[in-house]
């Protein structure tokens, strides 16, 4: 590779997703906690010798693209088309003001592209102008008529199943698929197919099995058990932590401002029910507890509001490649009454953790008037976090 060639990429997303059954464009679906697209994107997006994202939309999915993709450097999505085809030639059209050298032509279908296949795909296309991966077929082959009958048996050993990234010069594929637009041709069902008509050498290089594309409801169930299956180091935190009252007129309670007659004494906002959640996932990831991240004796923690000890706990899940498997709180007090206020707290709860909500539980109990508590002097708190985290050694 020319260490000044520039590498750009066009991620079609303007798909329906009708093979893949209910619930929406399936590259808006979650896999593994985390949307198809983003997975997609990511890849690319941090890759070092990429410069440029171009992503291709349904308009109608506009607002569902930028939830899903928040955080990752691309450009402004442009309009996709009626065909794969057509929505990769409005990608190319959208990223020629730029000029790329190189283009990688990736489906948001593929979630599960890894650094390696792109850094394979730009050496190639330098190398060769055209290329694509592959991988080998394992079954055999049949062509069959339109009765159902076998008419032929290719020679399997010359098969390969074409995945994308498919990389080529820029200027070479636009002018392909410019004209096959020209010819009225639609019917192309990948870019190296495009190439082959316009009279280009498409290369090949090593694909990855794992690279497969989404397309039917059984690969989201396959694919779904073979990444739980990765996270099978189960672990569970518990959590405690007090608060007493002092002058106020509210109190935080898992991240929502209760009207009370008191308030908390304490260096932060005294959320109890989020510190003792912050713990818990600390305990459960043995990293530490949330007075060794946010000491109390350093004053930018002074007021602080706990939403940020929560997402940074659950960063720390993140950044080991964990999830979140059940979030769990029990607040005991006399009074604020927190039954009332229960699903209130989940669901702030859940927007702060990026949880969903059917995975966060509050729950309250009074000590029977017995002890601080009880007295109403204070409020105590306990959780429990359940995470999944990856094998390590
Ligand atoms: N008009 C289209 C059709 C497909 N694609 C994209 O091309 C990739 C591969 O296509 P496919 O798996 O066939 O996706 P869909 O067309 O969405 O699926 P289906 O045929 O089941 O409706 C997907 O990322 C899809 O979003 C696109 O950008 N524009
Ligand atoms: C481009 C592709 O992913 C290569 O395997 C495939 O051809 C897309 O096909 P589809 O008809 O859009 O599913």
């Amino acid at each position: 590779m020319a260490k000044s060639q520039r590498t750009a990429v066009v991620l079609v997303a303007a798909g329906r997703g009708l093979r893949a059954g209910a619930g929406g464009p399936k590259q808006y679906r979650e896999i593994g906690g985390v949307p198809v697209i983003y997975r997609a994107m990511e890849a690319f997006s941090r890759h070092p010798n990429v410069f440029a994202v171009q992503p291709v939309v349904n308009p109608d999915d506009s607002a569902m693209f930028s939830a899903a993709v928040a955080g990752l450097k691309h450009e402004a999505p442009t309009s996709g088309g009626a065909t794969r085809q057509a929505s990769v030639l409005a990608g190319l059209e959208a990223l020629a003001a730029h000029k790329p050298d190189v283009v990688l032509i990736h489906d948001a279908a593929r979630p599960f592209v890894s650094e390696g296949l792109i850094s394979r795909a730009i050496e190639a296309a330098g190398r060769t102008g055209a290329a694509i991966p592959v991988v080998a077929v394992t079954d055999t082959i049949k062509i069959t008529g339109a009765g159902g009958d076998v008419e032929g048996t290719p020679e399997r050993a010359s098969l390969r199943i074409a995945q994308t990234p498919q990389s080529f010069r820029f200027d070479v594929i636009l002018e392909a698929h410019r004209r096959a637009a020209k010819d009225g041709r639609s019917d192309f069902t990948d870019d190296a197919a495009i190439a082959e008509w316009a009279g280009l050498t498409v290369a090949t290089f090593e694909g990855d099995v794992a690279n497969m594309k989404l397309t039917t409801p059984e690969d989201f169930v396959r694919e779904e058990a073979r990444l739980a299956a990765q996270l099978g180091d189960i672990r569970t935190g518990t959590g405690y932590d007090v608060h007493a009252f002092g002058e106020g007129d509210h109190l935080m309670l898992c991240g929502v401002r209760v009207p009370h007659t008191r308030g908390f004494l304490a260096h932060s906002d005294g959320d109890v029910g989020l510190h003792a959640l912050v713990d818990a996932i600390l305990g459960a990831l043995a990293d530490g507890d949330i007075g060794s991240h946010f000491p109390p004796s350093d004053a930018k923690w002074k007021g602080a509001s706990s939403d940020q000890f929560l997402k940074y706990a659950i960063e720390r899940v993140t950044a080991r490649g964990g999830r979140i498997a059940n979030l769990e709180v029990t607040m005991i007090c006399e009074r604020p009454k927190i039954g009332p206020l229960r699903d209130t707290m989940r669901a702030r709860i859940a927007e702060i953790s990026g949880v969903d909500i059917s995975r966060v539980a509050v729950k309250a109990t009074t000590s029977e008037r017995l002890g601080f508590t009880g007295r109403e002097e204070g409020i105590a708190a306990t959780a429990s976090a359940t995470i999944r985290l990856p094998w390590s050694a």
